[in-house]
């Protein structure tokens, strides 16, 4: 990784002292905070329009600037004139280590419940993932643990040698060139997998291949992802923040300092893939759309498609310790109630600390929608991957506990509101300087996911939590999931109807970080304007409302429009955009009022081509955040009463 690669979320100091356009201040993930990257003219950038490397760049005013080095999208590339244009990078390949090809092992889908039962097992228990129920097999000192015995017999008759995928990974973690050195195994007579009941690998069924070296992770110093086993004083989050300190890039997040001890999480070195047939996939979530709910609220789940989780922090090693118990919180009120869960307001006891306890809410949904003993998928996704996550803008779960039912529940930090509830409750909507503070959170929040390979594709206000201080962050993992290159097939059935992107509605199965860009437009324009901007009650509805604000796409605009499943429909026709109407440069009659610059950022959200919509970096350095009103600082924003913290 190159040094000094500047951190493209970069966050404007001026939120809190004051604006300076011509000095932008740059953080680096890797703790290089606040060295500057000079003015942010044009001639701080290469001709491209994007920003030179801060290492090679000695100075404004520079001969040879145009040579070095400059970074778009986070790659960093030189520009034509020197000689290497920035790579055309319009899917990220995923850290994930599917590289193995020896490795990669991929259940049938009958199976795959199986596996993740176990997994589940081990998140009671309380480890939380496929790779750690793997560690957790490999690892002696760990089955010791009377908490894990039972999960740990059931997996260990599937027996050490069995799961030579586990166990060979662990034994070798130390090894730095494994992922790239380690000799070919002929992973059936290892893995043993005949005598596997329970799996099944089809050889025939891998998919190309992808090699970290092809990644933006990649570097001469590329070691597998480690976690570090500190059994000392480091708390997980300490544990898993040194490890983001250390990591000067985003996306190295998952490699972890390697130390004594350290150990490998094998969902990234055996590439466990629990989806064989992506065909069968498509069939199978083809009749996920039947069942489709189509209110506004609704969400729609597809089954898990375990390609576990990236995970910066991995913090969950500590919490082999033992999960605690629920009693050991003191219920104070229900706060709310989603689809997938309970949220209550509760005391820890033992520190007084308010936190939210999200009880996981069992046989929900359909039955593929839920493991064989009622765990919705959902949940153990969010959990994975809310575990492992720290960002300001992210909600933290700091742990999971668990009740004598065993009910899982997760320790969330408490957030007064909901930006949906709050809205509902405010006579005003938000100022446009508290629109744009809300914005850069969500966006770097946004940022922060994408950069790990993650779609969150459930982005809405209901989403988003706001507390006292001004600071925003998003929550309900529950429909998010990793990404990769080339795209797979996913369900086009995410993303609650209202935020759902257009090549969504119409049925496409391959999308990727633009669904959740389309979804940040919305919220963009429901935060300025009080109320949704696309209501629909139907998928039909919810298009016909889209092309009647903001015109029918022809495959003109939107090349490969038409051949999407959906496309075929006979929709209204309606040639002009008429969104400037809804959001005016200035009212008299109290429609929501926009300047050039935040017109322009909103019609980006809302591109109908996929391709062609801004991203989010893109959209962190539009112009519209660099005008006036300047956003507001998040301490400066306003403070609502409460929604839920009733008598106490
Ligand atoms: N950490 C928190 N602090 C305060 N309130 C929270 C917190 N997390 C969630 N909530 C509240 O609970 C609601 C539901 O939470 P969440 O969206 O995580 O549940 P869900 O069952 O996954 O919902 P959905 O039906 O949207 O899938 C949120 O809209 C918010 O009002």
């Amino acid at each position: 990784m190159a040094a000094g690669r500047p951190d493209v979320s970069r966050r404007r100091e001026y939120y809190s002292y004051g604006y300076h356009k011509k000095e932008e201040v740059v953080r680096y993930k890797n703790g290089s905070r606040d060295a500057k990257l000079g003015h942010r003219g044009d001639d701080h950038k290469c001709k491209h329009g994007y920003p030179f490397l801060p290492n090679e760049h000695k100075g404004r005013g520079q001969a040879g600037l145009d040579d070095a080095p400059c970074v778009k999208n986070g790659e960093v590339s030189k520009c034509d004139d020197g000689v290497q244009l920035p790579p055309e990078k319009k899917f990220k390949f995923s850290p994930i280590i599917w590289d193995l090809e020896e490795k990669e092992v991929r259940i049938s889908s009958k199976n795959r419940i199986a596996l993740t039962s176990n997994a589940l097992s081990c998140l009671k228990s309380p480890a939380s993932s496929v790779s750690e129920v793997l560690n957790i097999v490999s690892d002696g000192d760990v089955a010791k643990s009377p908490v894990l015995e039972n999960q740990v017999k059931a997996l260990e008759e599937l027996s050490s040698d069995k799961l030579l995928v586990a166990s060979g990974s662990a034994e070798s973690t130390t090894s730095d060139s494994r992922m790239s050195l380690s000799p070919p195994l002929p992973q059936k007579e290892q893995i043993g997998y005949d005598d596997l009941d329970k799996m099944q690998l089809e050889d025939d069924e891998f998919v190309p291949t992808k090699n970290i070296s092809m990644s933006r992770w990649a570097s001469d110093s590329d070691s597998p992802r480690n976690i570090s086993l500190s059994d000392g004083e480091d708390s997980p989050k300490r544990e898993s923040q040194a490890s983001k300190m250390s990591t000067p890039e985003s996306g190295e997040f998952c490699r972890e300092s390697s130390g004594d001890g350290s150990r490998l999480s094998e969902s990234d070195e055996v590439g466990v893939h629990l989806s064989n047939d992506e065909d069968a996939e498509i069939e199978l979530e083809e009749d996920v759309m039947h069942t489709d709910k189509t209110h506004g609220d609704d969400t729609d789940f597809e089954r898990l498609e375990v390609e576990e989780p990236i995970v910066p922090g991995h913090r969950s090693m500590n919490m082999l310790e033992g999960c605690r118990s629920v009693f050991e919180f003191e219920r104070l009120n229900k706060i709310n109630e989603g689809t997938y869960g309970i949220v209550y307001r509760a005391r820890d006891k033992k520190t007084g600390k308010i936190v939210a306890l999200k009880k996981v809410k069992m046989n929900v949904g359909r039955k593929e929608d839920y493991l064989e003993y009622g765990f919705p998928i959902s949940s153990l996704r969010e959990i994975n991957i809310l575990l492992s996550f720290i960002h300001p803008a992210i909600v933290d779960v700091k742990e999971v506990v668990m009740d004598d039912h065993n009910s899982v529940y997760m320790v969330m930090e408490y957030m007064e509101h909901d930006v949906k509830g709050l809205m509902e409750s405010m006579k005003q909507p938000f100022s446009t300087s508290e629109v744009k503070c809300l914005m850069l959170q969500l966006l770097e929040g946004v940022k922060y996911l994408h950069d790990n390979w993650v779609l969150h594709r459930d982005l809405k206000t209901s989403n988003l939590l706001l507390d006292n201080r001004g600071k925003l962050k998003i929550c309900d993992f529950g429909m998010s999931r990793q990404y990769g290159s080339p795209l797979k097939p996913y369900t086009s059935l995410v993303v609650t109807l209202w935020y759902r992107a257009p090549e969504l509605l119409l049925g496409a199965k391959k999308y990727s970080t633009a669904v959740d860009m389309w979804s940040v437009g919305c919220i963009m324009a429901e935060l300025l304007a009080k109320k949704p901007l696309f209501s629909g009650t139907s998928e039909v509805d919810q298009l016909e409302k889209i092309f009647k604000t903001l015109g029918t796409p022809t495959e003109k605009i939107w090349p490969g429009l038409s051949k999407l499943p959906g496309a075929k429909a006979n929709f209204v026709k309606q040639p002009y955009n008429l969104l400037r109407k809804r959001f005016p440069a200035a009212s008299f009659t109290g429609s929501p009022v926009l300047s050039e610059l935040g017109f322009d950022l909103l019609n980006k959200f809302l591109t109908y081509d996929p391709e062609k919509r801004i991203t989010v970096d893109d959209a962190l350095n539009h112009e519209w955040f660099w005008e006036v009103p300047l956003p507001k600082s998040k301490e400066f924003m306003p403070t609502f009463p409460p929604q839920h913290a009733q008598n106490r």
